[in-house]
């Protein structure tokens, strides 16, 4: 299965079908995130399931561990393939995410957000965490392996030392991908799709660079054909 997740950032679900219509479900899952799904709500769930793409439900819960535990149920009971919380929620936050997934046996990849990608050193060390912004990543997701859960969403600049501790095997899911000739936005630990591989992501979440192209497909089988088969 191809790593590429494509992330369906648009605001009703006509325009995220459109989307994805000229998307092939073999060479890309697909993520729905906050903008989607407080528009559209679980039936674009169900109308992506259709048409046979696997879903990343991208809703990062950061909550008590209870409600925290129950969302995450509720995101998986629809199907998902994965789901995300945030790692500084806490280990019993995790954990009772995690509980919950195996008492009702659902196969749902649960993964937590170490360091938003957005974030700069400095960025972080105006929320209070004075430890160096790598260092914060490798000790959250550490906390993620501890608890339970099967990988961590990350920028691909910290790939490889994740892979150094943690092993091949615990997810790194990296944002922040930017082919050679695209905008950055927003973002600010970025890495090309080849280089995040060769790091050691093991799935690569693109948004804009695709769903922004005049022809997405045909720049979602490009960024594959530079991919390691
Ligand atoms: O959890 C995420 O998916 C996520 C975490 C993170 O640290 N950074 C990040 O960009 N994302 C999401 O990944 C997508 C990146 O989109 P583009 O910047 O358009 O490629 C967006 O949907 C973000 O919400």
């Amino acid at each position: 299965m191809s790593p590429v997740i494509v992330a369906l950032d648009v605001p009703s679900s006509d325009q995220a079908l459109a989307l994805v219509d000229q998307l092939d479900p073999a060479l890309c899952r697909v993520k729905v995130g906050k903008e989607l799904f407080t528009r559209c709500g679980p039936e674009i769930l169900k109308a992506l399931h259709g048409r046979g793409f696997e879903v990343f439900l991208d809703l990062k819960y950061h909550d008590i561990p209870n409600t925290c535990a129950q969302a995450v149920l509720a995101a998986a009971e629809q199907g998902v393939w994965m789901v995300n919380v945030h790692a500084s929620g806490g280990r019993r936050m995790m954990e009772a995410a995690g509980e919950v997934l195996e008492q009702h046996q659902l196969p749902t990849r649960l993964i937590a957000v170490t360091v938003l990608t957005s974030m700069s050193p400095d960025d972080l060390q105006e929320t209070g965490v004075t430890r160096p912004l790598q260092e914060q990543v490798l000790h959250l997701a550490r906390l993620t392996r501890d608890s339970g859960l099967h990988g961590v969403v990350c920028s691909a600049q910290e790939a490889s030392i994740l892979r150094d501790a943690l092993g091949s095997d615990f997810l790194k899911v990296t944002p922040g991908i930017r082919p050679a000739d695209s905008e950055v936005g927003d973002q600010r630990r970025i890495m090309t799709p080849e280089a995040a591989m060769a790091a050691g992501s093991t799935h690569l979440v693109i948004g804009r660079p695709i769903s922004r192209a005049a022809d997405p497909g045909q720049v979602l089988r490009d960024i594959t054909r530079l991919l390691p088969r």
